[in-house]
């Protein structure tokens, strides 16, 4: 049965979204309707689209699904939390500038703050591989990963989804696309994998391209962006805060080692609204 559904269209960083309050307006999409809307040709357009829920938990205010452009549900989006609490604020849907939400990996809690940006708590990022899920019988933090025959140093960290970081010695030359589709469905990865390409500038200024599983290469990645600086710590190439450069703009990064939560700040833009039908 067709059906009308309102949308805001969203974008952090040129990472962009399609964005469904379910509050008002309640609806189970279907992978079908998830791609459609995705469609870039056919529907709206997005590498991801966002559904706004009430929250299932006391003491939280909301509850936000993430499907990727392919139609399935993941864990976590970084620039798409960012683009959440704008949303939520900007609808009507609450007063509070200081937002706990639910996702499928745990609750995180962005931030509006007085100067436009957004900063959230992305939470703790998880580096046993088993918790990924990387396959590997080592918990060391680089690790070699065998693509197409060259083997690739990598770093596995969850930020609630999985991402795989290698650092290059230029972004711009880097093998995103030949690499990036062998990296995410590499059987060592059995979840799949967002693989990032790091190049450090100086200690406290990264440029970072991400292949995102389920979007292909975007031109932002925020949580793609927190694994990287602590891919980065870790291997003490660069210290806190830092400066990530992605090739839709910038994002900060503060984190301070392991077992402490990754705060990212950076921009949440609404392009528009509008009313489909959906088939
Ligand atoms: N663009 C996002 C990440 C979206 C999900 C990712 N593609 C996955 O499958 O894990 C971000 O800003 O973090």
């Amino acid at each position: 049965m067709s059906r009308k559904l309102a949308f805001t269209k969203m974008q952090g960083l040129g990472n962009d979204f399609v964005m469904i309050d379910a509050v008002r307006q309640p609806i189970q999409l279907t992978e079908d309707q998830v791609r459609y809307l995705a469609d870039r040709h056919f529907g709206v357009g997005c590498d991801q689209l966002l559904v706004v829920e009430p929250a299932q938990t006391p003491g939280v205010d909301f509850r936000y699904r993430i499907f990727n452009a392919d139609g399935g549900e993941v864990e976590q989006c970084g620039n798409g939390a960012r683009c959440f609490a704008r949303f939520v604020f900007e609808q009507g849907l609450t007063d509070k500038r200081e937002i706990r939400v639910e996702t499928k990996k745990g609750i995180i809690a962005p931030r509006l703050e007085a100067d436009g940006n957004v900063t959230v708590d992305m939470g703790v990022p998880v580096l046993n591989p088993a918790d990924v899920p990387f396959v590997s019988d080592s918990d060391a933090y680089v690790q070699p990963l065998d693509v197409a025959g060259t083997s690739v140093a990598i770093t596995a960290v969850s930020m609630g989804n999985p991402h795989a970081v290698q650092v290059v010695a230029d972004v711009d030359t880097a093998p995103v696309a030949e690499q990036g589709p062998l990296i995410e469905h590499h059987p060592r990865f059995p979840a799949r994998v967002n693989a990032g390409f790091l190049q450090v500038v100086d200690e406290h200024r990264v440029r970072l391209r991400v292949f995102e599983r389920g979007a292909g290469e975007t031109l932002a990645c925020g949580t793609g962006a927190c694994a990287a600086v602590v891919a980065g710590i870790l291997r003490g190439l660069v210290a806190s805060p830092v400066a990530v450069e992605t090739r839709g703009g910038e994002l900060t990064i503060a984190w301070n080692g392991v077992g402490t939560p990754v705060l990212m700040t950076g921009p949440a833009v609404t392009v528009f609204s509008g009313e489909l039908t959906l088939p």
